[in-house]
């Protein structure tokens, strides 16, 4: 099973990127961990609603252009459901017995995820009722992830 994290914002403070970039190294023994970031629609800050909604569909036909039936889809998403780390390593263990060849995971912009994608996942995941910005929501993903692959090996792992 090949991972995937669909980032539609860009990864840009080096606080990010270094902390990212250490936990996609102690997966590596695991798990290929790809990182696709950058899908995010330049709009001001004073747009209106029906310009957010655009630029959130054109997002949309990005990630989902990024797609084939092979692909698994989890959006993580404030009101998606939650799991503890065990539940996400059975989780995964469950996902890599589906037949299919890689699982995605989506992390959307300031804006959210449209609709059109959220309907095409196959789970919708939620950390917790707080709020993060997308680069810490990157950031938590590999983490939990590389817990989840210490969990499914028995490994032990600083709790
Ligand atoms: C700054 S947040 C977007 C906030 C936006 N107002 C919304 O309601 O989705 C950027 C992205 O980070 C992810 N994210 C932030 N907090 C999260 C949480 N508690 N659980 C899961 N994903 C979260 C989601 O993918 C979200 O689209």
């Amino acid at each position: 099973m090949k991972y995937r994290i669909i980032s539609v914002g860009k990864i840009k403070e080096a606080f990010y990127i270094d902390g990212i970039r250490e936990y996609r190294k102690r997966l590596a023994p695991y798990a290929s961990l790809e990182l696709v970031e950058g899908l995010e629609e330049k709009i001001s800050p004073q747009a209106r609603k029906a310009e957010i909604a655009r630029a959130l569909e054109k997002e949309g036909d990005k990630i989902l252009a990024l797609l084939g039936d092979r692909d698994l889809l989890v959006v993580l998403d404030i009101k998606g459901q939650q799991m503890t780390s065990e539940e996400v390593a059975y989780f995964i263990e469950k996902m890599n017995l589906s037949g299919k060849s890689r699982i995605n995971f989506v992390i959307g912009g300031a804006n959210g995820i449209s609709s059109r994608v959220k309907k095409r996942a196959d789970y919708l995941w939620s950390f917790s009722p707080l709020t993060f910005p997308h680069q810490m929501a990157v950031l938590i993903l590999t983490e939990q992830l590389y817990r989840a692959f210490k969990i499914i090996k028995g490994e032990p792992y600083h709790k």
